[in-house]
């Protein structure tokens, strides 16, 4: 027998309730003691690994490294339990009752006072359900402030075993779900369902996909996800890392808080505009601009860009050999330089070597084909041992002995080496050089972009030509910003070009006579001459942290080495631009991936094209198969794991009801997810006309101050002049959303209020959203009706839209 209790008194000790909740103080307080000791012991461990780096050795130096590193990790960790460090029970029918929490804790004999969430124990607390209860008996959750139980909630899933326990609970999972909004998102680790659960478990290996609509908990999961294989895979995916990625810095604001509270610090977080080292994108493009931008046919724009001679690159090569001027015009130079682009793709900062190699030979050449030798012959007057003369001078053989090396093509010709050493040490020629084949940023070639004429010879016939203007107009000058479309590009800008070559690491003799020497650099190697004292000994004694520090390094804006992770988490997949996928790509060539998407939320208008370059990226690039297994059939494709999630614990089902009908015209043939929360609070819709639209928005604001605890968010429409003025590509109604307004609009707003416009709402969430003017934002860009139906998923609580146009009043209201 089992009794369902609600708090209701029952004697002398209080409700049932609190009895139940002094029982499992009880409990917690034993294990916060044990926490503690945990702590100490973690924290000795830090002071004794400092005390053996006193002894001095290099081998003590390494172990107190990874000793300190380890224990730091541990304090870390315990300090993030610290706070509602148990917060599950589960009653099994075998009678055993097993306690579920932040991490594992266990007895100084060993035995399980508390079971980490990520461990495979834990899986029941999760996953069991009345249908299928798993042993479970009871499911008991805690709530606690700090090291305080508050409050319990009960679920019982197999009354026939219940036998005399007490079942005590009032809803409140649901009444969590109402809680107030503080601006960030928080872990949902104590309550997180069986549907989200599965996701949060699924295999480590390929590809999981998780699909669902807003609210349905997809960032928290895919969160949880990453705290889960951290803890169960952390010497794979702790070492190469894992990688999360959100659609802007807003967002990344926003979940930044939900890894540390797991314990989690080691995940990388990221938005797609600051993913390229050096580079971070603050405007997003106009839709138009953003498919363009977006779209693979950039790639081949890129290409020619890059390819192109750089901007201010000398059009003729001038050096004098033995009197005679040999001259290389500029259809010549962009012929090499072709060459050298087919033959160094991917490394083109690298192949200043051979471009040189290419120019000297062309030049001797030319010198041939103009009948050089022989005018060289004459006007020196020499003889037929001129050549000899001049090669025992510069110690090289005559023409009677074996021929020497040659520097040039490797022909061997003691002619053509002295050819070659002639001019190289030409500083005509080593100017020339460094002009010609410059050491490209990535920055610099959008920049060049800047320049319709340039765009225009590199789009080819890849891009549409009214396209042109307005993309120049976006990269023009040193000072625009950058988008999160531009972003992308330098990134593929970035692959194109390659790293320079790098800087040597050995240590060299001074070489001031060196011709290719300018500047420290050896101009044609890239290599830098070092002369001071180097100590690859003491180098190599570093502690993790300067390790890390080292490989995040960036020079001069360009990424010494683009990192590579072990796993990437992908959030609102659905609005990545093929180059945006490709960026990504770069990043898991070898990685396993989870993927997070809602297409019914996307505002990417070629959706298929997406998806080619999203498999591309999935596809990676598999270790190199050597040797005989080169002939063998492809490696089968990754595994993948689709999920969907479908009950929405965000919005209250009033304002459900308002996204469903928006989604029902973007998208008939979608399906809304199920609310679960009932508020009682109608949405409010209401018709200004349009100049009032400001003035309404905040009274709007200012009323829902007062009916809610929590953040508001005012969520206005594009502004389309942010990325440099492209109005003119703007075809939907002329009100403009710019900066200034949303400033106005903002002044004086306490804190809790953000001003955002529809795309930086993504994957946010707020007590309270004011729309403003709907009928703007689905008229936008052709995917309109798609980014209204995120904006009106955004309020827990309460939703107020405004809009100029009365039938907008129907469309929201009754459908
Ligand atoms: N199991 C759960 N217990 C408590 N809260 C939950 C649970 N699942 C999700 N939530 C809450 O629901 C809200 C929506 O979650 P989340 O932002 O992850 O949804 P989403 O599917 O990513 O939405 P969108 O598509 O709009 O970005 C968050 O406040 C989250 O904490």
């Amino acid at each position: 027998m089992s009794s369902q209790v609600n708090g209701r008194p029952t004697g002398p000790g209080g409700t049932v309730k609190d009895r139940e909740i002094a029982v499992e103080q009880r409990y917690v307080d034993t294990a916060y003691a044990r926490l503690e000791e945990m702590r100490a012991d973690a924290q000795a461990m830090i002071r004794e690994g400092y005390r053996q780096s006193l002894a001095g050795t290099k081998a003590s130096l390494v172990d107190r490294d990874a000793m300190v590193h380890q224990a730091a990790l541990r304090v870390q960790a315990l300090d993030v339990a610290d706070d509602g460090l148990v917060f599950g029970r589960l009653d099994l029918a075998s009678r055993e009752a097993r306690y579920i929490g932040r991490v594992g804790v266990r007895t100084s004999e060993h035995d399980s006072l508390v079971i980490d969430w990520r461990a495979p124990a834990a899986e029941d607390f999760y996953r069991a359900t009345p249908e299928d209860p798993r042993g479970v008996v009871r499911r008991r959750v805690l709530h606690s402030r700090g090291h305080t139980v508050v409050d319990l909630e009960d679920d019982l899933l197999d009354p026939e075993a219940a036998d005399g326990m007490t079942v005590v609970g009032d809803g409140a999972f649901l009444a969590s779900l109402a809680r107030t909004r503080e601006g960030a998102m928080r872990d949902i680790v104590a309550t997180i369902q069986r549907e989200q659960d599965e996701v949060i478990r699924a295999p480590a290996d390929g590809t999981v996909l998780v699909r669902g609509a807003p609210g349905t908990g997809k960032t928290a999961v895919a969160l949880h996800r990453v705290a889960y294989l951290l803890f169960r895979h952390r010497r794979r995916f702790g070492s190469r890392g894992v990688l999360v990625v959100g659609p802007n810095r807003r967002f990344t604001a926003y979940i930044e808080r939900v890894l540390p509270s797991l314990g989690e610090g080691s995940a990388t977080l990221r938005s797609l505009g600051d993913l390229v080292d050096g580079a971070t994108a603050t405007v997003h493009d106009t839709p138009r601009l953003a498919r363009v931008k977006g779209a693979e046919a950039m790639v081949t724009v890129l290409r020619r860009a890059v390819a192109d001679h750089a901007p201010g690159a000398p059009d003729e090569l001038r050096v004098v050999f033995k009197g005679v001027v040999v001259t290389l015009d500029r259809a010549r130079l962009d012929r090499i330089r072709n060459e050298v682009h087919r033959r160094s793709r991917g490394s083109v900062n690298a192949a200043r070597g051979r471009a040189a190699e290419m120019l000297l030979d062309a030049l001797w050449r030319r010198f041939a084909e103009i009948g050089g030798p022989e005018a060289a012959e004459a006007e020196e007057g020499a003889e037929a041992g001129l050549w000899n003369a001049i090669l025992a001078a510069d110690g090289l053989a005559s023409l009677d002995e074996e021929p020497a090396r040659g520097n040039g093509a490797g022909n061997g010709d003691p002619k053509r080496a002295q050819f070659d050493a002639r001019v190289r040490e030409q500083r005509a020629f080593t100017d020339f050089l460094v002009a010609w084949w410059p050491i490209r940023r990535p920055l610099d070639v959008l920049r060049s972009l800047g320049d319709p004429a340039r765009l225009r010879g590199a789009a080819g016939r890849d891009l549409d030509r009214a396209d042109v203007e307005p993309l120049a107009a976006s990269w023009a000058g040193d000072g625009a910003p950058l988008s999160y479309q531009d972003v992308a590009l330098l990134d593929e800008l970035d692959a194109l070009l390659g790293a320079p070559p790098r800087p040597s690491r050995r240590r060299r003799p001074p070489s001031e006579d060196d011709p290719f020497v300018v500047d420290g650099v050896n101009i044609l190697t890239g290599e830098e001459v070092v002369d001071e004292t180097w100590e690859p000994e003491m180098q190599e004694l570093t502690t993790s942290m300067e390790r890390l520090e080292r490989s995040r390094r960036v020079d001069d804006g360009v990424v010494e080495e683009r990192p590579e992770y072990a796993h990437l988490v992908v959030d609102e997949a659905q609005d990545l631009s093929p180059m945006q996928w490709r960026m990504l790509g770069r990043r898991g060539r070898q990685a396993s991936w989870t993927i997070v998407e809602d297409p019914a939320q996307s505002a990417w208008e070629d959706l298929a094209a997406a998806r080619r370059a999203m498999e591309a990226a999935l596809g990676g690039e598999r270790p190199a198969s050597r040797g005989r297994r080169r002939n063998r059939k492809a490696p089968p494709p990754r595994a993948r794991h689709e999920y969907e999630l479908t009950t929405n614990y965000r919005n209250s089902t009033e304002i459900a009801a308002v996204s469903a009908r928006v989604l029902a015209r973007a998208l008939p043939e979608a399906r809304p997810a199920r609310a679960v929360r009932t508020s009682g609070i109608e949405p409010v819709v209401r018709v200004v006309p349009e100049p009032d639209l400001g003035p309404a928005a905040r009274a709007a604001v200012e009323e829902l101050l007062d009916q809610v605890e929590g953040t508001i968010g005012l969520i206005v429409p594009l502004s389309l002049e942010e990325s440099g003025g492209q109005a003119s590509l703007f075809d939907g109604p002329a009100t403009a959303w710019d900066a200034a307004d949303r400033d106005r609009l903002g002044a004086g707003l306490p804190e809790r209020v953000q001003v955002l416009d529809v795309l930086e709402a993504k994957g946010l969430e707020f007590d309270a959203a004011v729309i403003v003017a709907p009928e703007t934002v689905a008229a936008q860009s052709p995917r309109g009706l798609r980014v209204l139906y995120v904006a009106v998923s955004r309020a827990t609580q309460r939703l107020t839209v405004l809009t100029a146009d009365p039938r907008w009043k129907d469309t929201l209201l009754t459908g």
